[in-house]
């Protein structure tokens, strides 16, 4: 991958990976810390629905401010400098410590709860601020030191404001199969089939088509989570499947999802709260357990060793995904 532009204040290191809007490289910003840097493709920003896909990532990343959601440090929306400067996540997504498990493992239980217990933070956080994500998935989740982030802002919208219906065939939700609108409980729905994946090792459903997902998530039922590993705790399990129902209003909400998976955890799960910050319209997260989120200090991200050289020959070609409201895989 060789990069179409570059950006004032950073100097591209190594390729992290490529999606549909952007690439992604390596950074080193001026103050010598590492990023992870967005760069649109160029028929990105000639296209007015990926460029404005973009801008709303851009945006709404940097709005977010939640210890569970991917920080953005800097960004620009629109026009030939546009970029996002992330914080850098070495492991990668979630897709790729799932790829590396020796064949037929999963990931320890404590690991597995612990990572969906956070994204569940993160979607209890932005449905308290009327926001959809669209596209809860394990290559949307990036894990440091056993915690996760949720991260590509791209699809979301808050649901006032409305916005273009979107998802990934693996994880979408009937209702959206349906050409019905999201909402939080259709990424409750995602999140249930991450839950299943996680606790199970497969997917709940299955198909190589476009057209055989719809029907597995139209009209089948998953083994239950139990059949598949014992160990899950019942209420977990109870409620990854009720995740999974046909029916949005049957589903529970993230924020029982996340008290159940910390519950399991042997933790005894506290309110999340939130507070307008004073001098920014944006809305701060301030997690009991976690300590206080304010918005990202001037200061850069915290430095990090060297890039592991061998990581950098690993690029990602997503280009062959489905396309359907951006069928994505
Ligand atoms: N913060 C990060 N830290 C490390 N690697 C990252 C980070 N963000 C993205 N990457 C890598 O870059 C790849 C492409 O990123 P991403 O999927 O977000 O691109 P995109 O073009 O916005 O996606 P989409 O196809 O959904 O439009 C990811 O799969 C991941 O490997």
């Amino acid at each position: 991958m060789t990069p179409e532009r570059t950006i004032p204040g950073y100097s591209l290191l190594r390729p992290l990976g490529r999606g549909n809007t952007s690439l992604v490289y390596l950074a080193a910003a001026e103050d010598a810390r590492y990023v992870a840097l967005k760069i649109p493709h160029e028929h990105t920003l000639k296209e007015k629905e990926a460029a404005e896909r973009f801008g709303n990532e851009v945006r709404l990343t940097l709005q977010f401010r939640h210890p569970h959601i991917v920080h953005a440090y800097a960004g620009t929306a629109f026009g030939t400098q546009a970029f996002l400067a992330l914080k850098f996540y070495r492991q990668g997504d979630l897709t790729k410590q799932l790829a590396d498990l020796p064949s037929g493992q999963r990931l320890p239980e404590p690991t597995a709860l612990r990572i969906l217990a956070d994204v569940a933070s993160a979607l209890t956080y932005l449905h308290h601020l009327d926001a959809v994500h669209q596209d809860v998935k394990p290559q949307n989740v990036y894990v440091h030191d056993g915690r996760a982030a949720l991260g590509d802002m791209g699809s979301a919208f808050f649901m006032s404001q409305g916005g273009k219906v979107s998802g990934s065939p693996f994880y979408m939700a009937p209702e959206i199969y349906h050409g019905e609108s999201s909402s939080g409980a259709s990424d409750v729905y995602s999140l249930g089939v991450m839950m299943y994946e996680l606790l199970t090792g497969v997917r709940p459903f299955t198909g190589s088509s476009y057209e055989e997902l719809m029907v597995a998530h139209l009209t089948r039922f998953p083994r239950s989570i139990a059949h598949l590993n014992s160990n899950v705790d019942r209420r977990v399990s109870r409620l990854a499947e009720l995740a999974l129902a046909k029916r949005p209003h049957e589903r529970p909400s993230a924020d029982e999802l996340r008290r159940a998976l910390l519950e399991s955890l042997g933790e005894l799960p506290q309110d999340e709260i939130y507070e307008e910050c004073p001098d920014t319209p944006e809305v701060v997260a301030v997690g009991r357990k976690v300590g206080r989120h304010r918005p990202a200090p001037a200061a850069g991200p915290a430095p990090l060793p060297p890039p592991d050289p061998a990581a950098a020959d690993k690029d990602i070609d997503r280009s062959s995904r489905w396309k359907l409201f951006r069928r994505r895989k």
